[in-house]
């Protein structure tokens, strides 16, 4: 199947969005016709620009108001129409989409409408240009994908067909069960967008906030099933309206489209194995069994502050790389690499943003499988020359220059730690923390959607509802992601301003992502006595916060004093509890988390983070952060 995307979709002048399409590795565009008329190259020039990107213009879009018009006007609209065909001759282009009239005179009347599409058919074919009618969601007389349906059958011209687009069909709440009936071969092009639900008017909710496939909550796989079962063979191409992608990165808005359009039809393969059209071949979603390691780029008092703050937590050194400068800290399950090498991707991680994670090591069950269905949905693998012993660990660049491995049990991957490291001692209980809960990254707002889609096309990850978060000083929103076992948990945060915490971790950091890590104990009040006698010294709660927390939740005196004592937070949902314990905040931001869940709870203390976040600007204001 030829992926395509409507130049409307990208930011940036012609130019710079037929650059960022075809790298993303589009087969072809839709011109929008705005971009066209915007640019100063004319269409010879385009047309060649279009080619040399090794581009096809699968459409040329819109024509409007059209169809239904009475006597003086009809004539006025097949000369517009004539027009369009010389130019799209010169673009090289035999497709062009008839959306649905808005006209105010437009008359109704299917046999009306059939009547044009039948003339105008008859003008296209003399030119060898081929007519789709779109519904539009908000036409005047048609805005259903069976109506006009039915006016191409009646149009009954070879060169008149339908064009369908999922947004006008799922936002009407239309079953896309109804296209099964349409056959496929009159279906001239597919163009599919998702959104959010919101409930607002069509118009503006189409030209504002339509999204990727997979990144909104309309039914775009079940409108692409019903597409692919007609035996359709034309392409699947991106039409995206939204204000945040009209301002974004050309690159990254392409690049974001051509992993969600693979990932949709590799879904619809999946769905339906028997499907006409060949579909990409990649291997299924990765199924991640936990978080294998998690790397620090770090230099001199930095790395030692943080390895401090990593023995306080209950870590203990537990082997050196053989040949690079690299500590191994084990708790439980945990691992965690201080990297104090200054070149390669550690080093260049550390001039960028000082201390920072820089690689995320996760347990999958198959490590090379992963790697390839990232490199089809258009990552880049990730490689670093091996020094002697080392072992070729599968990994991809993820977003923003952070670095993912892949370690899997089948390929003896696991064993990297006794190959790589030598051991100076054997684990020890420490603080009875025992593996990775989640993982919390930090990104601005607008870059919440392509980390959200990244692994949600990577992994089986499913998303909780998005939350408010209140930050003193603005607003952080929160997105949890999540494998059904519980295994991996993500939590994106989109800062809006660089005044809240999340936000001065940003800038503090020079984007760096990963701004806490939480680790799980299975008793979080022995974790914080033995903690304390490590030196640790816990994020200090106000006496306010639990007065509250008697109130809100039926807890006994002794567990209400036990919480406050301990500085733990405490929250519940219908499944069970939750536990958090927080340190003070390191290198620009960051901080460690340790929970405790109890009895099924899946959320992440939300209700908790404004009185946390305000605890943590308490404490950067008042105190400088400790370092041993
Ligand atoms: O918003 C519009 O006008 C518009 C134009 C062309 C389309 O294909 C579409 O889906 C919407
Ligand atoms: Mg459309």
């Amino acid at each position: 199947m030829k992926l395509g995307i409507a130049t409307v979709s990208i930011s940036g002048n012609l130019g710079e969005k037929i650059d960022a399409i075809a790298r993303a590795g589009f087969d072809g565009i839709e011109i929008f016709e705005q971009d066209f008329i915007a640019d100063a190259a004319g269409p010879a020039e385009v047309r060649r620009r279009v080619e040399d990107a090794g581009l096809e213009i699968m459409l040329f879009q819109p024509f409007r108001d059209f169809e239904g018009l009475p006597k003086d006007l009809r004539a006025r609209a097949f000369d517009r129409a004539e027009h369009k065909f010389d130019l799209m001759e010169q673009l090289g282009c035999d497709l062009v989409l008839v959306c649905s009239s808005v006209h105010p005179e437009a008359l109704g009347g299917i046999d009306r409408a059939a009547d044009d599409f039948a003339e105008l058919g008859e003008r296209a074919a003399k030119r060898g240009i081929r007519i789709g009618y779109e519904a539009l969601a908000w036409g005047r007389h048609v805005n259903d994908h069976r109506d006009a349906w039915e006016i191409v059958r009646r149009a009954d011209h070879p060169n008149v067909g339908l064009i369908l687009d999922s947004f006008h069909t799922l936002a009407r709440k239309i079953d896309p069960e109804t296209i099964r009936r349409i056959p496929g071969d009159r279906i001239f092009f597919v163009q599919l967008a998702d959104a959010p639900l919101i409930e607002m008017d069509l118009l503006y909710w189409s030209r504002h906030f339509r999204n990727m496939p997979g990144e909104g909550d309309l039914a775009v796989l079940d409108f692409m099933s019903a597409v692919m079962a007609t035996g359709y063979t034309g392409p699947a191409s991106l039409e995206i309206f939204n204000d945040q992608f009209r301002g974004g990165s050309p690159r990254t808005i392409a690049a974001d489209g051509y992993r969600s359009l693979v990932a949709l039809a590799d879904d619809v393969k999946t769905r339906a194995p028997e499907t006409v059209q060949p579909l990409p071949d990649i291997p299924p979603r990765a199924k991640a069994t936990g978080t294998a390691f998690i790397e620090f780029a770090s230099q001199q008092d930095e790395a030692d502050a943080l390895e401090a703050l990593l023995r306080s937590l209950g870590f203990a050194e537990i082997g050196k790389h053989i040949t690079k400068k690299l500590t191994l800290w084990r708790q439980g399950d945990i691992r965690i690499v201080v990297n104090r090498e200054t070149t390669g991707h550690a080093g260049a991680t550390w001039n960028a943003r000082g201390t920072s994670v820089c690689d995320i090591g996760l347990a999958v069950t198959d490590a090379d499988g992963a790697v390839e269905r990232a490199r089809k949905l258009g990552s880049e693998p990730f490689r670093q020359p091996l020094g002697p012993g080392e072992l070729d660990i599968p990994a991809i660049r993820g977003l923003g220059g952070s670095v993912l491995h892949f370690i899997d049990e089948d390929s003896g991957l696991a064993r990297v730690w006794d190959v790589e490291f030598t051991t100076n001692a054997a684990p020890h209980e420490g603080a009875l923390l025992h593996s990775v809960d989640h993982i919390a990254q930090t990104m601005s707002y607008d870059e919440m959607l392509s980390w959200s889609l990244f692994y949600r096309t990577l992994f089986q990850m499913d998303r909780a509802p998005m939350v408010d978060v209140i930050d003193p000083d603005g607003l952080v929103r929160s997105q949890a992601l999540a494998d059904p076992e519980g295994r991996l948990r993500v939590t994106l945060n989109g800062a809006e301003t660089h005044r809240t915490l999340a936000g001065s971790f940003l800038e503090e950091t020079f984007g760096a992502s990963v701004q806490h890590i939480a680790l799980a104990t299975d008793d979080i009040f022995a974790t914080a006595q033995r903690l304390s006698g490590l030196g640790f010294a816990p994020l200090e709660m106000p006496a306010n916060y639990y007065d509250d927390l008697s109130a809100r939740f039926a807890l006994s005196d002794e567990l209400l004093a036990k919480l406050k004592a301990a500085n733990i937070l405490y929250d519940e949902d219908a499944a069970g509890q939750l536990f958090q314990l927080y340190s003070s905040t390191f290198a620009g931001g960051m901080f460690f988390e340790i929970v405790e869940r109890q009895g099924g709870y899946q959320g992440y203390g939300a209700p908790n983070a404004p009185f946390r976040i305000a605890a943590q600007k308490r404490r950067m204001r008042h105190k400088a952060v400790p370092r041993r």
